[in-house]
């Protein structure tokens, strides 16, 4: 049943395509036959406006011939004219139809061919029934005759059928199309995939690479970093060798519990050069200090800040008068260095000890003697810490140029037991005071002096400046003495911050200005300046000897021999990482820059040969003068 249905469409579709190209044809012969009517029609018109021509020459030839009296025929020629016009008139409407009944097919042919050529789309049936479709469509004149409706109830009604059978078609195109597209696009999901997890080992291959040849790269460049640092470093030793032995240290004190400790440090040290710090506030703004000699890390024990300082020590018992200060605002940790608490000594306990296991090992002919003496520069007047009557002490010259201080007292100390009495007891009769930044503040400038001399005990002479194994044979006659001032320096905070009045503004402001003279007289002898201002206040004036360039005398029976430069100075400034201490740290970093400047031009090679290193080896020759009589 349903293939005879099948049957009977396609028999009437077949039909209705011959219908169609019947009309078609019908359609083209009209066209034909009425241009060949129009066309013969123009034609006779034609003919007959010849005719009319012709005998309208004929009666111009005969008027101008003189044949005729009138010019005729005038008016059929107008005539013929006219019903020309007309018939052009009507041929050129006839036309317009026809011409847009021809577009019309041919609009009709263009579709099915382009129909035709899409395979995918529609069989040749349906493209006729589309071609049909479309010419119903058009305006064309086409009879209504030739489009017949099917009929019967298996049939479905055409143009229904025409529009489902083209949905079916696009809908299988669609759903082509669709599984396409989809195959498509897993294919890209599956390159992305690919492509992200190769890009991905890409970049940590890439990564690997890069982070090992930049790690080498930073490895080498520290390294060479680390070795110009280091010749640096040696560079800046020679000059400040040749500039008068001044070396600055850093000390950076660990935050107290007092202090607030979810404050960032404000003084850290520099991570490539262990000679600069960085002092900065929360706002950013921030000083880096020049290159000083060492930084002490906040971590460092007294033991090991000991340990950086102890060569210089060693060399005071090879002759050389030593100086060490520590410089700092107040509750920097100036006293915790020098002096410290009783189960962690700080550097005068240590360095007395060391001097004497240095005079054990030593001892042989040589007897050595160490001598302590405790002083406070209180308000520019002298007090004896050793012996509290004596409360203003003065400084005299000797006839040799050097100073003394007469009536100090100076304790000989034979074991570590009565350098720990010593000290404790000077320790007691210092001068502090509560001030709003330290509770236990000094207010004096503290020297503990230290006197070691040596005596020949064969010769039983006793001379001060150079050392047995140094000055040979010819000398073993002879002892020597060196010098050591430790000096615990008052606080350096300014006037202002303190918020002193009284007494303690009357404090605040002596020390403030032995300190800058203390600045002046280190940077004058940097500087190598003929006019040193030692004089100016009791700090410097003490100190003289100790820092001057001839500070020791060699002495035999008829010969003094004068090495130039024989003292040694280290300055300790001491920072602290408290916030509120900012401006403070920065004032003392730019003391210790002040001091630190090392100058070129003024070291001169005479001074470099006589001059001995920090382990006291002496490099040069010595120069003789005339002996003074001795006292
Ligand atoms: N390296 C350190 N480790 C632990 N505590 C320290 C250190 N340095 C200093 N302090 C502590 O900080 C406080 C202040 O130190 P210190 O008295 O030494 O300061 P100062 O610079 O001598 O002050 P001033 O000039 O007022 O005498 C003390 O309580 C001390 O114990």
């Amino acid at each position: 049943m349903d293939s005879h249905v099948g049957e009977v469409d396609i028999f009437q579709q077949c039909k209705y395509i011959h219908e169609v190209e019947l009309v078609n044809m019908k359609l083209q012969m009209r066209i034909l036959e009425t241009h060949i009517e129009t066309k013969d029609r123009l034609l006779r018109n034609l003919e007959d406006i010849i005719d009319e021509q012709e005998s309208r020459i004929a009666n111009m030839e005969d008027f101008i011939q003189g044949r005729a009296t009138t010019y005729t025929n005038r008016s059929n020629m107008l005539r013929g004219i006219s019903v020309l016009s007309l018939d052009f008139g009507t041929l050129s409407e006839e036309n317009l139809r026809l011409k847009s009944a021809l577009s019309q097919l041919q609009k009709v042919a263009r579709v099915n061919e382009i129909l035709e050529t899409d395979e995918d789309y529609e069989s040749d049936m349906t493209s006729n029934e589309d071609r049909f479709a479309l010419s119903r469509d058009s305006s064309c004149s086409v009879p209504r005759s030739v489009s017949p409706q099917p009929t019967g109830d298996v049939i479905k009604p055409y143009p229904q059928m025409v529009q489902s059978m083209r949905e079916e078609g696009q809908i299988k195109k669609l759903q082509r199309c669709a599984e396409k597209l989809k195959n498509e696009k897993d294919e890209l999901r599956r390159l992305a995939i690919d492509t992200k997890d190769a890009f991905s080992v890409c970049m940590a291959e890439m990564n690997m690479m890069l982070t090992s040849k930049t790690t080498d790269f930073f490895r080498v460049l520290i390294e060479r970093y680390k070795a110009e640092m280091e010749k640096r470093k040696q560079l800046h030793n020679q000059l400040v060798e040749l500039n008068g032995n001044i070396r600055v240290f850093y000390r950076i004190r660990p935050q107290l519990a007092s202090e607030s400790d979810s404050q960032k440090p404000v003084v850290v040290i520099d991570d490539m050069d262990n000679g600069v710090v960085h002092v900065s506030n929360s706002s950013g703004s921030r000083k880096t200090s020049a290159g000083a000699d060492k930084v002490i890390p906040t971590d460092f024990s007294q033991d090991q800040i000991f340990n950086e300082v102890s060569p210089i020590i060693t060399s005071c018992i090879d002759g050389y008068n030593v100086c060490i200060f520590a410089y700092g605002h107040t509750g920097s940790g100036k006293t915790y260095t020098m002096d410290g608490p009783v189960e962690m000594p700080g550097i005068n306990q240590r360095a007395i000890m060391q001097l004497f296991e240095t005079a054990k090992e030593r001892t042989g002919d040589i007897k050595y003697d160490i001598k302590v003496a405790m002083m406070e520069i209180y308000n520019e007047k002298i007090r004896d810490l050793l012996n509290t009557s004596n409360t203003n002490l003065a400084i005299r010259q000797t006839e040799e140029g050097k100073s003394s201080i007469p009536g100090l007292e100076e304790v000989t100390v034979n074991s570590a037991q009565e350098v720990t009495e010593t000290l404790a007891r000077g320790r007691k009769n210092k001068s502090v005071a509560a001030t709003e930044a330290n509770i236990e503040s000094s207010r004096s400038h503290v020297i503990v002096r230290v006197l070691v001399s040596a005596t020949n005990l064969i010769t039983k002479v006793t001379t001060v400046g150079e050392s047995f194994e140094e000055l040979g044979s010819p000398c073993l006659h002879m002892s020597f003495s060196g010098r050591l001032n430790l000096v615990d320096l008052a606080g350096s905070e300014r006037v202002s911050q303190t918020n002193a009045t009284g007494q303690l503004l009357k404090e605040a402001q002596a020390i403030n200005k032995s300190l800058s003279e203390l600045g002046n007289v280190v940077l004058a002898l940097r500087q190598n300046q003929k006019h040193i201002p030692f004089r100016n206040c009791q700090l410097t004036r003490i100190l003289e000897d100790s820092l001057s360039e001839f500070s020791f005398h060699v002495v035999s029976e008829n010969i003094h021999f004068v090495p130039d430069g024989d003292s040694k100075t280290l300055v300790i400034v001491h920072l602290s990482p408290d916030a509120k201490s900012l401006n403070e740290s920065i004032s003392s970093v730019n003391f210790a820059e002040k001091i630190g400047q090392v100058f070129t031009k003024s070291g001169t090679m005479k001074r470099e040969s006589t001059r001995r290193s920090m382990t006291g080896i002496t490099t040069g020759q010595r120069r003789e003068i005339p002996a003074s009589p001795k006292k």
